[in-house]
């Protein structure tokens, strides 16, 4: 049957997104719908598909108010290619921004908002740049695949860690490699990864860190989209990677620039172990419709 959407088309720092509002999850989101929506020739475009649904309206969403029952929202998150994934440190933002303008949710300064995900409860503050998210606890994963990218001189080694949903982070020794690499096809990673992964290919700044802040240049490869302008989990995993890399002394604050722009990153301690945040901009770019079968 056809059904037509009303979407908003949003993006931060070049990560793009249809978004769009099901409040009681009566919409039959089928990994078709979600590709033809994402389509960037038939469709609206998009690097993931984003559905507001009540947490309440949504067995995920359920385990979100079971968590914080101010969780209102959920963030039903999709890649282009239809896979659904854990969580979106870009789309947390432009969601948050979303349900802004769609009157759904009020966000004072200093005030938070409790958002579900798959991956958890998500905090969102507004910052100076747009919206910073406590992406929660990361940890490094058991298991460290090597990697293999076209045009990539070499097998590299990878560091794997979860900031909600799954990363591999490798260190590239120029601008010249990173600038080389192709990631029209997908990196190989050995062992593969269960359930697919996000590879970040990072490059340090020189000089890594001024005025206490670590920089570093990242391109991302990210599972079920391919290559993206940003992935903010990735900003974060490669942060994250690059001061487990530097060692003792590295810094806690990060500036991660990526093709289509820059996000912050910080680690702080909470009482229940290390979190990651991310901040950065967000934009909701048009409005419309399109009919889907
Ligand atoms: N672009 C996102 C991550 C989106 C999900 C990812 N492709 C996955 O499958 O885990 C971000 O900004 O974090």
């Amino acid at each position: 049957m056809t059904t037509t959407v009303h979407f908003t088309k949003g993006q931060g720092t070049g990560n793009d997104f249809v978004l769009f509002s099901d409040p009681d999850g009566s919409f039959d989101l089928t990994p078709e719908r979600i590709r033809a929506l994402a389509d960037r020739r038939f469709g609206v475009g998009g690097d993931g598909v984003i559905r507001a649904v009540r947490s309440s309206k949504l067995p995920d969403g359920e385990a979100s108010l079971a968590e914080d029952d101010a969780a209102e929202w959920f963030m039903d998150y999709h890649n282009s290619d239809g896979s659904p994934s854990e969580m979106c440190g870009n789309g947390i933002r432009v969601f948050t921004k979303y349900l802004l303008e769609e009157g759904l949710v009020t966000l004072e300064r200093g005030d938070t908002l409790a958002i579900g995900t798959r991956a958890g409860v998500r905090d969102v503050q507004r910052s100076s740049t747009g919206f910073q998210v406590d992406l929660g606890r990361w940890r490094l994963d058991d298991v460290h695949p090597t990697v293999s990218a076209r045009e990539l001189y070499a097998t590299r080694p990878g560091l794997g860690l979860s900031v909600g949903n799954p990363h591999v982070v490798v260190a590239l020794a120029s601008a010249d490699e990173l600038a080389a690499l192709d990631l029209s096809v997908a990196p190989e990673l050995e062992p593969a990864a269960p359930h697919g992964a996000n590879v970040e290919f990072v490059l340090p700044e020189e000089p890594l860190v001024a005025d206490g802040i670590g920089r570093i240049r990242m391109r991302v490869h990210e599972r079920g989209s391919g290559e993206t302008l940003s992935c903010g989990t990735g900003a974060a995993a490669a942060a994250l990677a690059t001061r487990y890399w530097a060692g003792a002394g590295a810094p806690d604050q990060w500036r991660v620039d990526v093709p289509g722009g820059t996000v912050g990153v910080r680690m702080f301690a909470t009482e229940d172990g290390e979190h990651v945040s991310l901040s950065g901009p967000a934009e909701l770019v048009f409005t419309g419709d399109l009919a889907v079968q």
